[in-house]
């Protein structure tokens, strides 16, 4: 579904952000991207989402190519972003649509889903009014319902933990559950350990730009016979 090949970044002050990365993540899974601050995880899913360009390597979106053709490769995906920026000066019932005719979405699937997910994350009273009214945590959960209408293939969120009270994290998780037993699969980058050891089928760890685990939570923790937190606190500590 989601095929990483080689990639590496390397930003015009030289700064290697990534570092020769391989991911394939298959359908149907929740994969966790995890690392701690400045690991390289913002990068990679922008790489990934074809925001910006890696300096060598391959990224293939349900087989597409994210740089030789980038509009069949998106029609794979959304993502959430880590900041939740949007144009604010629309109605929040106005993003949603410009999202769903974006996606194509018909009429009784969008009104379907806008109820049901801005219901869930109780944003469905304010959806009259304008953005610029919202609080962070309110964007937020207006850019998740915007990228869940689609129904993409890949649902894919920059660290969509941080800034959710735990009832909205709780929503999010049982969506992302939802999501892949109706066959999606959802990408998440977090420095959040519980979350990634409980929601997750797999996770890949990263550490200053390269990968340095990668398997179910079990496995990687079969291999020492600690807590993944305690292994992710070792694996990424400074030398
Ligand atoms: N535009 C940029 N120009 C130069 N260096 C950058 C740029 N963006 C990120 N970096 C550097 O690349 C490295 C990886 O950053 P990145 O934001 O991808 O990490 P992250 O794992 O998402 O971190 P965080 O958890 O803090 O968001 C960091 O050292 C960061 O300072």
């Amino acid at each position: 579904m989601l095929q990483v090949k080689g990639i590496s970044k390397v930003y015009s002050n030289d700064k290697k952000a990534v570092d020769g990365l391989n991911l394939d993540i298959k359908e149907g899974e929740i994969f966790g991207f995890i690392g701690p601050n400045g690991a390289g995880k913002t990068t990679t899913l922008k790489m990934i989402t074809g925001i910006i360009a890696p300096t060598e390597g391959e990224i293939l979106l349900g087989g597409h190519s994210i740089k030789t053709d980038a509009v069949e490769a998106k029609k794979n995906f959304t993502f959430v972003p880590d900041h939740p920026e949007i144009y604010d000066a629309i109605k929040g019932i106005d993003y949603l649509n410009f999202m769903s005719d974006m996606y194509d979405v018909n009429k009784e699937d969008r009104k379907m889903r806008i109820e049901k997910y801005t219901k869930a994350f109780q944003i469905d009273d304010a959806l009259t009014q304008p953005v610029n009214s919202y609080s962070h945590g309110m964007r937020q959960k207006l850019l998740i319902c915007g990228a869940l209408i689609p129904n993409p293939s890949i649902f894919i969120l920059d660290e969509p933990h941080v800034g959710l009270d735990p009832h909205s994290n709780k929503i999010l998780k049982d969506l992302m559950k939802e999501h892949c037993a109706n066959g999606g699969t959802v990408l998440f980058s977090s420095h959040v350990l519980e979350v990634v050891e409980n929601l997750c089928d797999r996770v890949a760890i990263i550490h200053k730009g390269k990968l340095i685990a990668l398997g179910t939570p079990e496995e990687i923790k079969q291999e020492r016979s600690i807590s993944l937190e305690d292994i992710f606190l070792e694996m990424t500590k400074d030398e």
